[in-house]
């Protein structure tokens, strides 16, 4: 029987969003254990989608208003339990000389548990942990020793150094600081309180990744000592969407962490939960994957600013000053669905061009700028000159970025195309790029196809070929 096209849509639409059921014995363990535990039932389930790789689906349907998951504060691995349980079993217990921050020590958690000798019970959830988080940058990056800075001595990591878009390697380049203070500060807190401290570097990395993505935020103020992140078994296998919509509160009658989703799903979905209003960049970096249509992306111009405003030949420090004054330095960006330039980067082009091509130098630009800011509206034909000048420099840079991110493009989808081998940098990372220099790309190339007289307008130029 031959269908309609809305019958297709549908059906291509399911196909999407099914996936496979896992029911291995890893999975059908660590259920029944957070049952044993006072977990209550779920409508979910392991599966595979095609999409998003594991995660949970619904089993049943899910209403809107309905909580997805209940888990009871015994099943949650906080700072304060690991440094209970560690004290307990180290030879010297000094409380006085713990002193690890929350990532330290369920970071040391993981490590300790995957690396005993004689499992306790919580293996049942450290074995459902992935096996490598080679997705995230910093896998790639942190090197086989320890070190403070990141690594690029394989040609796997060199790839990834020069294809990460500058937003993911400066959070990688943080992770690293971090990684490297808390593999130091771990080890010297446990050799100190008379337990064994992490040895194996790249074990370390694992469990600090493996906290980094997976850790939920239990929404309690930091004052006070209490723990305010936790590892939850199960909860930490939903699957972040832009689309998903959630609440979180702690149910103290019962001593449960509850997730709710503000949105139905029908049985056989995918169901997600949302990490937060991330773009993409912070996505690959702290988590290892990109979500397409990602409403959060924008096309970031730092060091174009920075590099145009520097050679100005009237005092580009001056005017760097004046943007640090007022908190506008950095983050100056185009985004494909905004029709202006963000403010801040409004603010960066206005006050250079006011240097530069006013010739009031920078004492001058700065007064004029300042006026602006305080929203004195300059007179008709000044304020037209200073569009078109402010649209002409964002053409001129967009066009230099579209090439740039359109050959960044060719070489991630190339290097996601290449069977696994030794040297070669991850498939779904150099995918994940892909996309990231694809959005970028697009972005560019509208702003670099916008005329002068567009007002400024990416969207005016929706039409334009890519
Ligand atoms: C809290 S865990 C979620 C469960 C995880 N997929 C698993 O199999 O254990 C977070 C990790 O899931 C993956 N992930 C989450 N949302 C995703 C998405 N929309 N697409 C692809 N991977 C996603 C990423 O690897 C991320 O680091």
């Amino acid at each position: 029987m031959r269908r309609g096209r809305t019958a297709r849509r549908r059906r291509r639409r399911a196909v999407r969003t099914r996936g496979a059921l896992v029911l291995d014995a890893e999975w059908t363990d660590l259920r029944d254990w957070c049952r044993a535990q006072g977990m209550p039932a779920t409508k979910l389930a392991l599966a595979r989608f095609p999409d998003t790789c594991r995660g949970m689906m619904a089993t049943a349907e899910i209403r809107a208003g309905e909580d997805l998951v209940r888990v009871p504060e015994r099943l949650l691995v906080t700072a304060s339990r690991v440094r209970r349980a560690t004290l307990a079993r180290a030879r010297t217990p000094s409380t006085s000389a713990w002193r690890l921050s929350e990532h330290q020590a369920l970071a040391y958690w993981v490590y300790a548990e995957a690396a005993a000798s004689q499992p306790s019970a919580w293996r049942r959830y450290t074995r459902t942990i992935p096996a490598d988080f080679d997705s995230v940058p910093l896998s790639a990056l942190s090197g086989d020793c320890p070190s403070d800075s990141l690594s690029t001595a394989t040609p796997a990591a060199q790839w990834v150094a020069t294809h990460l878009p500058r937003a993911a390697a400066r959070r990688a380049a943080e992770q690293q600081t971090r990684l490297f203070d808390d593999w130091t500060r771990t080890r010297a807190v446990l050799a100190t309180v008379g337990a064994a401290p992490p040895t194996d570097w790249r074990r370390y990395v694992w469990a600090w990744l493996a906290v980094n993505t997976r850790c939920i935020h239990l929404g309690r103020p930091a004052e006070g000592g209490q723990d305010t992140i936790a590892l939850a078994p199960v909860l930490d296998m939903l699957n972040h969407s832009h689309h998903a919509k959630i609440a979180t509160r702690f149910d103290s009658a019962r001593g449960q962490f509850v997730i709710q989703t503000l949105r139905g799903y029908r049985k056989g979905e995918e169901v997600f939960i949302s990490y937060g209003p991330h773009d993409n960049a912070f996505l690959l970096a702290e988590y290892g994957f990109v979500s397409a249509g990602n409403p959060h992306q924008a096309l970031e111009l730092d060091r174009e600013v920075d590099a145009w405003l520097g050679a100005a030949a009237c005092g580009g420090d001056a005017l760097a000053a004046a943007l640090r004054r007022h908190g506008l330095w950095g983050d100056f960006t185009l985004s494909l669905d905004d029709p202006d330039p963000s403010y801040r980067l409004q603010a960066a082009l206005r006050l250079g061009l006011a240097a530069r091509e006013t010739g009031l130098g920078a004492g001058g630009a700065v007064a004029t700028w300042e006026r602006w800011r305080r929203g004195v509206r300059a007179c008709d034909s000044n304020e037209a000159a200073m569009a078109a000048a402010m649209q002409q420099w964002i053409q001129r840079t967009c066009r230099t970025v579209a090439g740039a991110s359109g050959q960044m493009v060719r070489d991630a989808q190339a290097a996601a195309q290449q069977p696994p081998a030794p040297g070669r940098p991850h498939r779904f990372l150099a995918h994940c790029l892909g996309v990231i220099w694809l959005e970028a790309h697009e972005t560019a190339r509208r702003w670099a196809s916008c005329q002068p007289g567009d007002a400024g307008s990416a969207s005016a130029c929706a039409g334009a070929q890519l």
